[in-house]
């Protein structure tokens, strides 16, 4: 019988402030995304076991492409193993939003197709009082 919580996803939006540009172009640190990573990776852990869980590690950590402040980017993470309290996400974050400071200040667009940012492999760990079995 197959796992219910395999294949259990989580996406979160968020709108990437000027406040966390941090390089020139107005880039943002590579480490603002593992930050996103963490959050959706803690939601993905309430449905599965009722608890945030801890991020245990990284398998693979790729930067495909930039962020940058004035970005809207969207977050997924999607469990691919359960184990007994480890479950492995695939992680991604995506583009969906870019500004156009070339047609004014506050302009901005849709990117269809989105671009893939950032994706990653995770682990994350649940306490065994709060790991969820199957029934
Ligand atoms: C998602 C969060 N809400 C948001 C965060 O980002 S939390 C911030 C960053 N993370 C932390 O601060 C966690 C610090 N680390 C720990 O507290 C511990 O190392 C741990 C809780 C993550 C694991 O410790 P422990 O419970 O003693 O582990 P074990 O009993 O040895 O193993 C339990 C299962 O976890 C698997 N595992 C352990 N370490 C890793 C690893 N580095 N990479 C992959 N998997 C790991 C281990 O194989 C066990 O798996 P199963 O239960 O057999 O499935």
């Amino acid at each position: 019988m197959t796992d219910a919580r395999l294949g259990v996803t989580v996406t979160h939006r968020r709108y990437v402030p000027y406040s966390h540009a941090h390089y020139a172009g107005n880039l943002v640190d590579g480490a603002y995304a593992l930050g996103l990573f963490g959050d959706v990776a803690t939601e993905v852990c309430i449905h599965t076991d009722g608890d945030e869980g801890l991020f245990a590690g990284y398998a693979d950590v790729r930067f495909h492409a930039p962020i940058h402040a004035g970005d809207v980017v969207q977050v997924t993470a999607r469990v691919t193993r359960v184990g007994t309290r480890s479950r492995t996400l695939e992680l991604e974050c995506a583009v969906v939003c870019r500004g156009r400071p070339d047609r004014s200040a506050s302009a901005a667009e849709v990117l269809d197709p989105p671009i893939v940012a950032v994706t990653a492999t995770g682990t994350v760990v649940v306490p065994a009082a709060s790991v969820s079995r199957e029934e």
